[in-house]
């Protein structure tokens, strides 16, 4: 479960108060709300990148308010989904794991498992430079669940592509955060993206989170 309480955010002179979202475990929670609202200052909050002045944020019942991001345990794509220019696909797929100094045999076979959900197989061995912007959006949600994360924190990951190939990773990502099991927060500005995959929904509106119980906001 994600539970951020009553927390208050700052980023500069941006601030936002009494701020509250609870997400059960395996639920997908969307987070919509107007441009410049604070949408992501909340993500990176709950992802560590930035710190609260007041309330607690909890996952699994665990308070990591104070907690350093690599000890979240949380999977993280950003908005601008942050390729490294040098690393291959296979490379960005087993970083974490590499990091966290996961065995040789088991990253393999990890990055093959998320390779096939994710179908990008075929281009483990290519680079940043020339994949196609869904193609980089694959890499970069393998990269953020390799490490069997508890909560996975998507901001609008979807934006950059065309109608089709939206449609695609919709499905995608609902049959792969299903499969891997994590509790999920999406932000996006898709209304239809919003009820495809959303079970909990939130809006942020002059600085207030307001829940919605269905996805029409
Ligand atoms: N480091 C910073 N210093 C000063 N202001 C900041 C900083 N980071 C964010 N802000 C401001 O905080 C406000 C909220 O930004 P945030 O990126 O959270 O909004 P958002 O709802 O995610 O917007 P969008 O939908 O456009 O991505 C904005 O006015 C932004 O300029």
């Amino acid at each position: 479960m994600i539970s951020i309480k009553d927390c208050t955010i700052q980023a500069g002179k941006f601030k936002i108060s009494d701020i509250n979202i609870e997400i059960p475990t395996g639920g997908y929670g969307i987070l919509m709300g107007k441009t410049g609202s604070g949408k992501t200052t909340i993500l990176e909050a709950l992802c560590g990148l930035r710190k609260v002045s007041a309330g607690t944020i909890s996952i699994n019942g665990q308070d990591i308010t104070k907690k350093r991001p690599a000890e979240r345990n949380i999977g993280f794509l950003p908005q601008d989904i942050a390729l490294f220019d040098h690393m291959s696909v296979y490379e960005h797929i087993a970083f974490g794991m590499r990091i966290q100094k996961w065995d040789k045999k088991v990253i393999d076979s990890r990055v093959h498992e998320l390779a096939d959900q994710l179908q990008i197989n075929h281009l483990l061995e290519r680079k940043p430079a020339g994949l196609s912007g869904g193609e980089k959006q694959r890499t970069a949600m393998g990269r953020a669940l390799a490490v069997r994360p508890q909560v996975l924190c998507l901001d609008e990951p979807l934006s950059t592509l065309d109608d089709d190939t939206h449609e695609d990773v919709i499905n995608l990502i609902k049959a792969v955060t299903q499969e891997n099991q994590v509790t999920t927060l999406h932000i996006t500005h898709r209304k239809s993206e919003a009820s495809l995959l959303g079970d909990h929904f939130f809006e942020l509106s002059e600085g207030r989170i307001i829940q919605n119980k269905e996805s029409f906001l």
